[in-house]
Order: structure tokens, then C-alpha cells, then sequence
């Protein structure tokens, strides 16, 4: 847990830098890295034998390096199902959202940040994402609900943007027209 970079670290406030392909070996090493963290902290036993928090998602700046890349690994609902997003995003770009909002009922949580902010993150329930894999593909990606918000909550890490700048602080769970409350 200490190689996660925490809030007050400037490289959680500043813009991530594009990727360019081929990825050096360091840089697909730490993606891969950063997807096995996920992994190991949803892991209840190896999570504790490491002292990891548990996440779904991950981004370069959380591991103190200022490039576009996240690792998201969104369970699905049954253990014995396959996860319902895992991918590591390389130069993510959010290509369209919807006007329909959608928050997770019990606020965010974030590794880099130690404390509990309470508060609706009011986020688009569907986006339709490009990103490039580690061997430079590109893919499109239509996500909603809970793995579009975890996909949001890591694409604003690239920006400098951490969840609870968009928490409204007159009125921590207050619901806009037409959001949707998740999980
Ligand atoms: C303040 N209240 C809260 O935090 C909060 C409180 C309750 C519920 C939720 C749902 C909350 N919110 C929240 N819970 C999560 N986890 C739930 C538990 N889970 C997990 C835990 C154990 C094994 C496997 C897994 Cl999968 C890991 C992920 N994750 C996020 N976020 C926000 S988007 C990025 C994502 C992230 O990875 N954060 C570290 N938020």
C-alpha cells in the first residue's frame, strides 16, 4: 500500500502525459502490475496478507507515474462469473456520455485517498470509451452503470481530478432529475 501515491502528492493533480507505441517493457510491466494489484486487493486473504485496500480500478499517477494508463477489474456480480469489465486502459478517450446521470448509493471510495468523504459523485451512466491495449490496439468500449463510474473515477485521475471535487458539498446526496443510484 506505501507505492500508492496519496492526496497531496502534486502527480495526483496534474495531467497525465499520451502513451506512445510500442511501449517500453517498463511501461507494459507496470500496467500489468497495476492490474495485479486489483487483483490481490479483491483477494479477502492475500489482500490482508498484504495490507492492500481493495479497488477496481487503478491509474498510472496512483503509482507515481504521470501517463495515460489504468487498470480496471470490475467483479461481476457472481464470483464464478467471468469479471464484468478488466482491461488496462493505455490513452483512454471518452467518446460520447449520456445526459442521464448515475452515482453509486454509497459515495466513492479512492486508494490514494485515506479518508471517508461522504457524498453522491454524480457521474453519466453510459459512455462510450476508446482506449489502446498495451500491444497498441484500439478498441471501443460501451459501459454503463457501476463499470462506467469506475472507468470515470480512473479517467479523471489522468486529469488531475480525484471524485470528491465533483461532490456537492451545499448537498452531499442530493439527486439531480433522472440519476440513477448504483448498488
Ligand atoms: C466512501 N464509501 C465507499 O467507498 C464505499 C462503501 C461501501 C460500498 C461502496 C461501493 C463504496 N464505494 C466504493 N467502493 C469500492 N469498492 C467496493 C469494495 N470492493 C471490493 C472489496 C472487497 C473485495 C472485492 C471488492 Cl471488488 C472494491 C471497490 N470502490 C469504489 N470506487 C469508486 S470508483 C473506483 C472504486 C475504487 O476502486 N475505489 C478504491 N467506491
Amino acid at each position: 500500500m506505501d507505492d500508492i501515491t496519496r492526496d497531496g502528492n502534486p502527480v495526483l493533480r496534474s495531467r497525465a502525459k499520451e502513451l506512445t507505441f510500442p511501449l517500453s517493457d517498463k511501461e507494459i510491466e507496470m500496467g500489468k502490475k497495476m492490474m495485479e494489484y486489483l487483483e490481490v486487493s479483491q483477494d479477502e486473504k492475500l489482500a490482508e496478507k498484504y495490507h492492500l485496500r481493495a479497488g477496481v480500478g487503478l491509474a498510472a499517477p496512483q503509482v507515481g507515474s504521470p501517463t495515460r494508463m489504468a487498470a480496471v477489474l470490475v467483479p461481476s456480480d457472481y464470483e464464478e462469473e467471468p469479471p464484468a469489465f478488466k482491461e488496462i486502459l493505455v490513452n483512454p478517450t471518452i467518446l460520447s456520455e449520456s445526459v442521464q446521470g448515475a452515482a453509486l448509493g454509497t459515495g466513492e471510495g479512492c486508494l490514494s485517498v485515506d479518508e471517508d468523504i461522504p457524498g453522491y459523485v454524480w457521474r453519466h451512466d453510459r459512455i462510450k470509451l476508446r482506449w489502446y491495449d498495451l500491444d497498441g490496439n484500439k478498441h471501443i468500449s460501451r459501459l454503463k452503470d457501476y463499470p462506467a463510474i469506475v472507468v470515470q473515477h480512473e479517467f479523471d485521475h489522468l486529469n488531475g481530478v480525484l471524485f470528491y471535487d465533483h461532490i456537492n458539498k451545499d448537498a452531499r446526496f442530493k439527486s439531480p432529475d433522472g440519476g440513477v443510484l448504483i448498488g
